[in-house]
C-alpha cells in the first residue's frame, strides 16, 4: 500500500535519516518510534509529501512525486504533531478535508462524508463549535476528522496522543485501531509510548539515529533494543500476547 524506499534527507547537508526502508499494508497500523531526535517527524514529512527526500515513497507502486497535490491528498492525510488552531468551527475545519475533492463549492457528497465522519468521531455535538475553544483531545479528534474526510487509504500522524490524558490517549487508540480495521486504512503513527504501541501496532517501526533498528511485530520490542534505542533499562512481560513494558 505504501512503501518507503532507500529513503534519505538531510537539513544542510546533515543527514537525518539514512537508508530507510518499510511498508505497510492495507489496514495495517504500524508504529514508528525512537527518542527524540531520531529522525521520525522527518521521516513522516517525507511520506506526506512536504519534504522532497532522496530515494522513494510509493503509494499503490506509484511515485508520490508523480502525483499531484491533489491526487497526493485524495490517497494520504497527514496530521501534524502541533495543528494550528484557529477561528473556524469544527464543522469548517472538518469540510476542508474536502478540499481535494471540490468543485467551485461542495456537494451534497461533501456534506455527507463531513456528517458521517462527525457521527464516527462522536463530534457531532461539537460542530458549531470554533477550534479554539477545544480541549487539546477534542481538537486532536477534529484533525483526525479533518484527515479522514479526506477519504485517505492512508493516514500518518505525528504523536496523535501528545498532550491528551490517560482516557484520551486510550480513545484516540481505539479510534485509529478501528479505522485502520473497519475502513481498511493504513495507519502510521510515531508514539513516544511504547505500552501503547504494545497494545495497539501490527507493526513496529525502531529508529535510532535516522536508521531502523529493528523492525517487525511486538516482538522487537525487548530488552536489548529498548536499552540500544532508547539507553534505559527495562523489564519486558509477556503474558497471552500481550506485552508490558516496566522501567526498572
Ligand atoms: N527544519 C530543520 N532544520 C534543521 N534540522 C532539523 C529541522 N527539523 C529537524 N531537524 C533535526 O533533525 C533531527 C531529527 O528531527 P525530527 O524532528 O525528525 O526527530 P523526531 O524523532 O521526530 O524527534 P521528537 O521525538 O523530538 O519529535 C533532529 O536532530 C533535529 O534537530
Amino acid at each position: 500500500m505504501i512503501e518507503v524506499r532507500s529513503l534519505y534527507y538531510s537539513y544542510n547537508s546533515k543527514p537525518v535519516i539514512q537508508d530507510l526502508e518499510f511498508e505497510a499494508e492495507r489496514g495495517e497500523f504500524v508504529f514508528i518510534l525512537g527518542p527524540n531526535g531520531s529522525g521520525k517527524t522527518t521521516l513522516l514529512k517525507c511520506m506526506a509529501g512536504i519534504l522532497k527526500p532522496k530515494g522513494a515513497v510509493l503509494v499503490e507502486k506509484v511515485s508520490i512525486d508523480r502525483l499531484s497535490g491533489r491526487d497526493l491528498a485524495r490517497k494520504l492525510a497527514y496530521v501534524p504533531q502541533r495543528s494550528d488552531s484557529g477561528f473556524l468551527t469544527v464543522y469548517d475545519v472538518v469540510l476542508l478535508g474536502r478540499r481535494p475533492y471540490m468543485g467551485f463549492s461542495p456537494s451534497d457528497e461533501d456534506y455527507r462524508i463531513v456528517e458521517d465522519v462527525l457521527s464516527l468521531l462522536d463530534l457531532k455535538k461539537f460542530s458549531y463549535r470554533r477550534i479554539n475553544e477545544l480541549s487539546g483531545g477534542e481538537l486532536q479528534k477534529v484533525m483526525i476528522a479533518r484527515a479522514l474526510a479526506q477519504k485517505p487509504k492512508i493516514l500518518l500522524l505525528d504523536e496523535p496522543t501528545n498532550n491528551l490524558d490517560v482516557k484520551n490517549q486510550i480513545e484516540i487508540m481505539k479510534l485509529l485501531r478501528k479505522i485502520a480495521d473497519e475502513k481498511e486504512i493504513s495507519v502510521i503513527s510515531t508514539m513516544h509510548d511504547l505500552n501503547l504501541a504494545a497494545i495497539f501496532a501490527d507493526k513496529i517501526v525502531m529508529l535510532k539515529n535516522g536508521r531502523i533498528f529493528a523492525s517487525g511485530g511486538k516482538e522487537v520490542l525487548t530488552q536489548e533494543n529498548i536499552k540500544e534505542v532508547y539507553g534505559i533499562e527495562v523489564e519486558v512481560l509477556r503474558h497471552n500476547g500481550r506485552v508490558l513494558i516496566v522501567p526498572q
